[in-house]
């Protein structure tokens, strides 16, 4: 096999880190090649540099032995790099083939534009519907659009930047099918996940990125997730310690929980009841969009709800705000970490007291004390070995996952009497996300109530004592995680706990 990509000593710089450090490597053509390498290892400046996001210090490109340097991503894409990134960038109230268009530099008439997007569909197994509109696709269906856009490009190399985070088992079955068959016909892929065992599955090649620098190229076939997870960390991994915590008595219950969506393209809550002991880890499980941010919001009390939905220790907690219901000791860290967990153009001390204000005594007087809040900033990201240059930095400087490592360490020690997480390690690599679990573990072992919500199925029968699915809307009932199967989750997911209940 030929090489299609050849990168020689690329180099990028940013104050106080150097992102990509003399990297050179090749793809093959035809060739399924992963990017490893924990967070803020620099992968993601390394894709962006060859999109054309990301000017280099130093170093050069070829991609089909001619010299190659794109400006900017339409000159990648003129010489037939696409690339599939970890946010969506869909507009929810256009059609797919709307969206399509959007991305083109040419876009033909609509109608053979349709035409075109079912062809691609068909020929590579992507079912979609060119006229449906976004914001009534599930998160698979959307990464489809985005898939069939690069596409229709006819793209020699395809970027994806963790694409199977937001599917479901079976659509990460589709996507690699997919993967694979481009694979077969000479397209190089070059994939970034954090999830070793797909890699496994997928790649034939891998690429070990730390601190910037190249540290190893293996055939991720032949190696264990164990030996790659090792190898990019540089060290051996512990396994989470087990933990034995004695569940006191309720800290926050919630009933008849019914709320509204926001938009059109929200999932309204219907009549939700649980109650959460002090000292457990319940794990709310379910496929994105059956209510998980809804949920979020509305126990944040970013979004309220009728009196005596939300009881904590006996106290209404439903018609209070989340300055209010922080200072009571129910905090939350929400999914979506820029923007809606963090502020990206404030730094670390900003967005440390953003959250941890009333908690960490830096209010007096209306006013602010800042050295107690760098201080704070300081303490989380010590904590949870959160890479950066400082508290000063702005948060949309940290890589993804040491950002999510901030935002759960900053509510993690506030002291919650009840946290409430969403896809608490959305992003993270093999070794932080076991930190943060078992920061998550620690706390509920001190005594707190901790909701977990997440999508990675492995995460929760990892760290729950209990496991409810939310579906459409409505919590099922929670069964103990140790009574769990596999078909048995599978049939809570899709909403049929009750009648699964009547045949045990
Ligand atoms: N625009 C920027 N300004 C300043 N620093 C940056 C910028 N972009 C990235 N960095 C820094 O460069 C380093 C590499 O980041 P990068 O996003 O490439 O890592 P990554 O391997 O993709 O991480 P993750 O797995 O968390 O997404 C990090 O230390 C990050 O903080």
């Amino acid at each position: 096999m030929s090489d299609l990509l050849e990168l020689n000593g690329l180099t990028k710089a940013y104050p106080g880190v150097v992102a990509n450090d003399d990297v050179s490597f090749r793809v093959a053509r035809g060739g399924v090649h992963a990017l490893l390498g924990e967070n803020g290892a620099g992968k993601s400046t390394l894709v962006k540099t060859i999109y054309g996001l990301v000017k280099p210090d130093r170093g050069t490109m070829r991609l089909d032995g001619r010299p190659f340097a794109p400006a900017e991503p339409r000159a990648a894409r003129a010489a037939g790099v696409a690339m599939v990134f970890q946010h969506f960038s869909l507009f929810e109230a256009l059609s797919v083939a709307e969206n399509v268009a959007l991305g083109m530099e040419d876009p033909p008439r609509s109608r053979d534009l349709a035409r075109r997007i079912r062809e691609v569909s068909e020929t590579y197994g992507l079912p979609l519907d060119p006229h449906a509109r976004v914001g009534d696709l599930s998160a698979g269906e959307r990464q489809r659009v985005e898939i069939v856009r690069c596409l229709l490009q006819d793209p020699r190399l395809l970027i994806m930047d963790e694409p199977t985070s937001v599917l479901t088992p079976q659509e990460v079955e589709i996507l690699f099918e997919t993967l694979r068959k481009l694979a077969g016909e000479g397209t190089s892929i070059l994939y970034i996940s954090h999830k070793l065992e797909e890699i496994r599955t997928l790649c034939d090649a891998a690429t070990i990125l730390r601190g910037g620098r190249v540290v190893g190229e293996c055939d991720p076939r032949e190696a264990s997730a164990a030996e790659l997870a090792e190898r990019m960390v540089g060290a051996k991994l512990t396994a989470p310690r087990a933990r034995g915590a004695a569940q006191g008595g309720a800290v926050l219950t919630v009933s008849g929980l019914s709320l509204k969506p926001v938009s059109q393209f929200g999932t309204p809550l219907r009549d939700i009841a649980l109650e959460l002991r002090a000292g457990e880890v319940l794990g709310i499980g379910g496929v994105a969009g059956n209510g998980q941010d809804e949920l979020l919001g509305a126990l944040s009390g970013e979004r309220r709800t009728g009196p005596g939905t939300i009881m904590m220790a006996g106290r209404d907690l439903s018609r209070l705000g989340p300055t209010e219901r922080r200072a009571a000791g129910l905090l939350t860290a929400p999914e979506e970490r820029l923007g809606h967990a963090a502020a990206p153009d404030m730094t670390l001390t900003e967005n440390a007291a953003l959250t941890g204000a009333a908690r960490r005594g830096m209010l007096r007087h209306g006013f602010l004390n800042w050295h107690r809040a760098r201080s704070f900033a300081e303490t989380v990201i010590e904590a949870f070995d959160v890479r950066t240059p400082g508290a000063h930095v702005a948060a949309r400087a940290l890589s993804g996952g040491n950002l999510q490592k901030f935002v759960i360490g900053r509510e993690v020690m506030q002291d919650p009497r009840v946290l409430v997480v969403n896809q608490p390690t959305w992003g993270v690599d093999a070794s932080a996300a076991a930190a943060i679990r078992q920061a998550l573990l620690d706390l509920a072992a001190g005594g707190a109530g901790v909701i977990v919500i997440s999508q990675d199925l492995d995460e929760i029968l990892a760290i729950s004592d209990r496991f409810a699915a939310l579906n459409e809307g409505r919590l099922g009932a929670s069964v103990p995680t140790s009574e769990l199967t596999m078909e048995r989750i599978g049939l809570m997911l899709g909403g049929a706990h009750d009648m699964e209940a009547a045949h045990v």
